[in-house]
């Protein structure tokens, strides 16, 4: 456990308020399947060396809520006050995004669109997508953009993902996706969090039913 006395009782709840609210709407629109998924804000100031963050807890039902749903972790991904929950099996991925962005928020779900472009996409490393106006949902702002979304190797054992996710987190977008996996996106808060999530998955949709129209089929 780490020091974390400066993060107030009403912090802490604030945070739980926040990921409850994403959690519950996101499990509404089937993001979470088979307890997939995960969620965090920071509570507090970011600072690199030290930053706290709140984050589901692992193996959960992500489409119901209980009494014990969330906990508070430290820069490393530890629990910061004693309980029995265990922090998402996928809590350094969040570390080291935070770590590298300084982000609010970052949110995790899997979905049949963001699973197949990942593999379809696997040997180009990225997804391309040209000029459709939810590019601007990610604050990317240019006329008729360009943007690559990164894909990167996804393995049970997570400490191996994170150098992948170290390399590939400057691409000026503000989302990864893992292979076969899902996508992570960040951001300064939940609500742009969760606009980059919602911004990611039309994406998705629309890449995959293009790439469909393009084949005749
Ligand atoms: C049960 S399948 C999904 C998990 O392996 C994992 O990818 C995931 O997103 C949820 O893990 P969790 O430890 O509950 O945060
Ligand atoms: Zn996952």
């Amino acid at each position: 456990m780490s020091s974390f006395e400066h993060i107030t009782l009403e912090q802490k709840q604030q945070a739980f308020a926040e990921l409850r609210e994403v959690k519950e709407l996101f499990a509404s629109r089937g993001w979470f399947p088979g307890t997939s998924g995960n969620l965090s804000v920071r509570v507090g100031d970011f600072d690199p060396e030290q930053f706290y963050f709140a984050i589901t807890a692992s193996g959960k039902d992500k489409t119901v809520n209980t009494p014990e749903d969330y906990l508070l972790v430290d820069k490393q991904g530890k629990a910061c006050e004693k309980t029995n929950l265990r922090p998402s099996a996928e809590t350094l991925i969040h570390c080291e995004i935070y770590r590298l962005t300084g982000a609010g928020a970052i949110f995790h779900i899997h979905s049949v669109f963001n699973n197949v472009i990942s593999e379809y996409f696997w040997n180009r490393g990225s997804v391309p997508v040209d000029g459709v106006e939810l590019i601007k949902g990610l604050n990317i702002w240019e006329e008729e953009a360009h943007i690559e979304i990164p894909i990167v190797s996804n393995y049970a054992d997570i400490p191996r993902i994170v150098p992948e996710v170290t390399e590939r987190l400057q691409a000026g977008v503000p989302g990864i996706l893992l292979r076969k996996h899902g996508i992570y996106a960040w951001g300064a808060n939940a609500f742009e969090a969760k606009r980059h999530i919602e911004s990611f998955e039309f994406i998705f949709e629309y890449v995959y039913r293009l790439e469909l129209l393009k084949k005749g089929l």
